[in-house]
């Protein structure tokens, strides 16, 4: 199943540096391990903010929040899900 995420991250402004540095760098490498999977379809940066909009491909809605619930920044989230469906108009054969 595919699922539309938008995350936006809102670290604690006392955090320290080195604190937010080493969560970045774990979220990053379970960000780089679950696009290498295919579990992360897509990772896109939205302009101007500290947020982004994912595409997650997971077996049903446990797999996809087991799969945020592990990651790093996940305390640090707000984070918006939209079940996807395949559109009847389009071309594109993979999209379930
Ligand atoms: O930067 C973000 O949008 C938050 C998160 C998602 C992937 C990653 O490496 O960090």
């Amino acid at each position: 199943m595919l699922f539309h995420v938008t995350m936006t991250v809102r670290l604690p402004h006392d955090m320290p540096a080195a604190e937010a540095d080493a969560l970045k760098a774990r979220e990053k490498a379970l960000a780089q391990e679950l696009q290498r999977a295919g579990t992360w379809r897509h990772l896109w940066r939205v302009a101007g903010r500290y947020a982004n909009v994912s595409i997650f491909d997971v077996a049903d809605n446990a797999a996809l929040h087991d799969t945020l619930m592990k990651l790093p920044l996940f305390p640090y989230m707000d984070v918006e899900v939209q079940p996807l469906c395949r559109h009847p108009s389009s071309v594109h054969e993979d999209d379930r």
